[in-house]
């Protein structure tokens, strides 16, 4: 597929998933300090996280008017009083990013926040929004994306993936951008570029034995049981260390080839997966010839609402070796 045959929500799906990557961007090199960390000051991840969805929800409302988004947030919280910095400090970059388009008001910035409050379900066509999935990663410096996917009668149809912090496809531009179109493939391209760049095919990893694979996990221990994974890859005869990243980064990891499993074990009973923290990245790794399930091998079902009710933990595999990961999770998660 060549720049000139995507289709219009793939165009539309790119432009909205780079404007918000210009915005992050800038919110990381204005707000984000040595002493963020330090200071567990989350201000700016939550400047970048709603300025990111207004823009994606602007760009999604001027191309296709009627989309519902299931976005991760809304505005509830900036119409408060006392959270007058912040709001300004949204509008301020929002207005940046749509300089081009047409000069935003207050008002328009949370309405376009606020369109992320649809539920999804299994009938009719919505877009799902993650603005900065991988928060943590963000106010580190190391791995966030920004996750866009569409869906039509509980299934994904287009993705597309905004990894600022992953290297750029042929060093060009900053960036990677993945995006995935059910039945014609993936794609990779740098996320921020001055001009037209091709998208270049992107294929998962060949190996054929569970053994040879890389795997990569959550940086966060609460996001996924490290202990276990431990046994699975010694049950499966892997030696190489995890790989540890943050947010649907390892979805275009597993997708690009350069590890062949993503293991996302469940750590509370309660906890329900967000449909927005995997559409996009699913649907990548399955167009790049990979597969992807819940722990106990079903595919993930996004027709249920905002949440992925039917399923629990996920595993992301090249396909090849997947039935061997199923069963060596399922020994573990048993035992
Ligand atoms: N208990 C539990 N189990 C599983 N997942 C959870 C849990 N709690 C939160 N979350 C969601 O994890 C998202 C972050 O993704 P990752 O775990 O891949 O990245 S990271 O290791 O946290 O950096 C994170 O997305 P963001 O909030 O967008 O960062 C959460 O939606
Ligand atoms: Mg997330």
């Amino acid at each position: 597929m060549t720049t000139h045959e995507r289709t219009a929500e793939l165009a539309a799906a790119i432009e909205a998933v780079s404007r918000a990557a210009q915005v992050t961007q800038a919110v990381q090199r204005e707000l984000v300090t040595a002493d963020t960390l330090t200071k567990k000051d989350r201000s700016p991840v939550t400047v970048a996280d709603f300025a990111s969805q207004a823009v994606v929800c602007e760009t999604l409302q001027r191309h296709f008017a009627n989309d519902p988004v299931v976005g991760e947030e809304d505005a509830a919280e900036l119409r408060d009083e006392a959270n007058e910095p912040l709001r300004a400090s949204v509008v301020e970059h929002v207005q940046r990013a749509l300089a081009d388009i047409a000069p935003a008001t207050e008002a328009q910035v949370l309405s376009w926040i606020d369109r992320g409050h649809a539920e999804g379900g299994a009938k009719g066509r919505f877009w799902t929004l993650d603005p900065i999935d991988g928060t943590k990663g963000f106010l580190r410096g190391e791995q966030y994306a920004i996750a866009l996917a569409l869906i039509e009668d509980g299934e994904i149809v287009f993705g597309a993936l905004g990894c600022p912090n992953l290297p750029s496809p042929a060093d060009e531009g900053e960036g990677l951008l993945i995006v995935a179109s059910r039945g014609d493939g993936t794609w990779m391209t740098p996320l921020i570029f001055e001009g037209e760049s091709e998208l270049q095919p992107v294929h998962v990893s060949d190996i054929a034995a569970a053994a040879d694979a890389n795997f990569c996990e959550s940086v966060e221990s609460g996001h996924s049981d490290q202990d276990q994974s431990v046994q699975i890859a010694k049950k499966l005869g892997i030696t190489a260390e995890p790989v540890r990243m943050d947010s649907q980064a390892k979805y275009a990891t597993v997708a690009g080839g350069s590890a062949a499993i993503y293991l996302r074990l469940p750590t509370r009973p309660g906890y329900r997966e967000k449909i927005w923290d995997h559409a996009a990245g699913v649907i990548a790794v399955e167009e790049a010839g990979g597969k992807v399930t819940d722990v106990a091998g079903k595919p993930l079902e996004f027709g249920h609402g905002r949440q992925l009710e039917a399923n629990r933990g996920v595993i992301a595999t090249n396909g090849r070796i997947h039935d061997a990961v199923v069963a060596a999770v399922r020994d573990v998660l048993e035992s």
